[in-house]
């Protein structure tokens, strides 16, 4: 069937190292599959990227806009943050083969489905560790550009978790522009429209704050800040004027401190909206006792190095398990 079907199609090289198992999640441009790595069967999420389904044969108009595997193989053996998912190995056959760690949590999108609703404590200690590893993208010029709760990993099954971000997709690298070259020299013969638009650039970051914005606001109350449900104004109009949805009785159990950096993300000015340096010095945020369990789950990881296996030493006299040979095998 399908699956079997996908099976042959591995790259022989991945089959050699990995056991492909079932379906974690998909996506836009194909699924996330669980596998075990054969020669230590540790657990890994290996993402397929397929060829075929890329936009560009589904929709003409992103023609211009081919998906960029290099961008997201590329960040992502770059980037080295607790908070950021990790790279482990990288196939290319039918289609693209991303293994990455796998996050036994899944996605904080299924943790945030109405009824369900995180305590205001798990969303601080989840959202304290997005900014962690959004502020280190920013410092490292990487842009995300499509943070949202289905790429935003959880750890493990606990409340307690680590949180990753994941999918680098979207992602862009904010190298030198020829703007900033131009605005070295005198502009003596620079245009006006030239020394406007320098005004506007280099906001790329402040995406993200939306974004991160949109994230907390959900995880606190359930449901989206702007939505397609009501008609009037549109999703659009509704976003282009800052106009988010606010249900009382929903808020009315949330700490103002919360509501209040939300309120500072959702700023339709990029220029005027929080930075995430900011953030991390926002109120909500000054919470030690959140900070130290975060500090503890990271020691927790430091500490899960392999431990070397225990020497099963043979009594003397004592008959070898008929078993023992084969380890001796060829
Ligand atoms: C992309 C990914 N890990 O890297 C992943 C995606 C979905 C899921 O349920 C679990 C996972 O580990």
């Amino acid at each position: 069937d399908l699956e079997v079907g996908h099976q042959l199609e591995y790259p022989k090289e991945m089959q050699n190292k990995y056991i492909v198992s079932k379906t974690l999640g998909s996506g836009a441009c194909g699924e996330v599959k669980l596998a075990f790595e054969r020669d230590t069967h540790t657990k890994v999420a290996i993402k397929i990227i397929r060829k075929s389904k890329f936009m560009t044969d589904v929709l003409p108009e992103m023609q211009d806009k081919p998906f960029n595997i290099e961008t997201e193989v590329g960040i992502l053996k770059r980037i080295d943050h607790p908070c950021l998912i990790r790279i482990i190995d990288f196939f290319e056959g039918k289609d693209f083969y991303i293994v990455l760690e796998l996050m036994e949590g899944g996605e904080l999108f299924d943790k945030v489905q109405r009824p369900a609703r995180l305590s205001e404590r798990t969303c601080k200690l989840y959202f304290y560790q997005m900014l962690l590893a959004v502020q280190y993208l920013h410092k490292h010029g990487i842009i995300h550009r499509d943070l949202k709760l289905e790429n935003v990993l959880l750890s493990s099954r606990e409340e307690n978790c680590l949180v990753k971000i994941t999918d680098f997709g979207q992602s862009k690298i904010i190298g030198e522009t020829s703007l900033m070259q131009t605005l070295c020299g005198t502009p003596d013969y620079l245009a006006p429209e030239i020394l406007h638009f320098a005004g506007t650039a280099g906001y790329g970051r402040s995406v993200d704050c939306w974004s991160l914005g949109v994230i907390l606001f959900m995880c606190l109350s359930g449901y989206p800040p702007f939505s397609k449900k009501s008609a009037r104004p549109s999703l659009t109009e509704q976003i282009t004027s800052g106009n988010y949805c606010y249900i009382e009785e929903v808020w009315k159990d949330i700490s103002r401190d919360a509501f209040d950096l939300v309120q500072k993300f959702l700023v339709v000015d990029p220029t005027k909206r929080l930075k995430i340096e900011e953030a991390l010095e926002h109120p909500w945020l000054q919470d030690e006792h959140m900070r130290h369990t975060f500090q503890q789950l990271l020691a927790q990881t430091q500490n899960m190095r392999v431990k070397p296996e225990p020497l099963t030493l043979v009594p003397p006299g004592r008959k070898r398990d008929y078993h023992e040979d084969e380890k001796t095998g060829p």
